[in-house]
């Protein structure tokens, strides 16, 4: 089963609430929420309080990717702001498993992030306390950047750790995709092992001229192309 995560990053703050109301009854199924610091990564943008403002208008699971630093922080803050899912960069946290940990001990499900240029040997001693890995296919810090192609061959390596995992415990970890995705990639990304897919210019940018069925097709647009890959 494939997800679709449209990242607010790219909607129109003016109407966060109508935005994501609008991508959710389009199909989306989880909604993907940036926190960058200013410090972690070179821009700054929403935290706890949006995210509790947001928290009543949807039931689809809100996915916090933290570009933060430290985590550790503002992990509680976030459980109790209604995320379902936090991530964070493994770069970013003093001590991962205790970060994992926190997350989990919070009630959500918890994931490592993994710029371009991290390595993945960070996820092989903390299988047990993962529920997502995230693949950045962009460096972080922007919405509207490439896809950069050499993140294909991380997701196969990736793909092959966590099914390896799942054959000896019968957990099934997400592996998420950030970055670039677009109707003509997609397709690619899930051929080469992602099942949740991030995508923030391509379905907010459709929507931008104020027409409500955009949406609607952009995200239908993903999915057919995902239809062609299989289950
Ligand atoms: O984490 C991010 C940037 O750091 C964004 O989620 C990501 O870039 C999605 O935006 P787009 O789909 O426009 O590339």
């Amino acid at each position: 089963m494939y997800r679709i995560a449209p990242s607010i990053l790219s909607a129109d703050f003016a109407r966060l609430g109508e935005e994501i109301t609008r991508v959710v009854a389009s199909g989306a199924d989880w909604i993907h929420f940036d926190v960058m610091d200013n410090h972690y990564v070179p821009n700054l943008t929403i935290g706890p309080l949006v995210c509790e403002a947001i928290r009543p208008v949807t039931q689809a699971p809100i996915d916090v990717h933290l570009m933060v630093k430290p985590v550790d922080r503002i992990i509680p803050d976030f459980a109790r702001a209604g995320a379902d899912v936090i991530t964070f960069h493994p770069e970013a946290s003093e001590h991962i498993d205790r970060s994992l940990g926190l997350i989990r001990d919070s009630g959500c499900r918890a994931g490592l992030v993994f710029n371009p240029a991290t390595p993945l040997h960070y996820m092989d001693h903390v299988m047990d306390k993962l529920d997502v890995v995230l693949l950045m296919s962009v460096n972080p810090g922007f919405g509207g950047q490439k896809f950069i192609p050499e993140t294909l061959s991380k997701l196969r390596a990736a793909r092959d750790r966590i099914d390896a995992y799942a054959a000896k415990s019968g957990r099934r970890i997400l592996l998420e995709i950030d970055g670039g995705v677009k109707v003509d990639n997609i397709a690619e990304i899930a051929r080469a092992g992602a099942d949740t897919f991030v995508a923030g210019s391509a379905v907010f940018g459709a929507g931008r001229d104020g027409d409500p069925n955009r949406y609607d097709s952009v995200i239908g647009a993903l999915r057919a192309e995902l239809a062609r890959v299989g289950a």
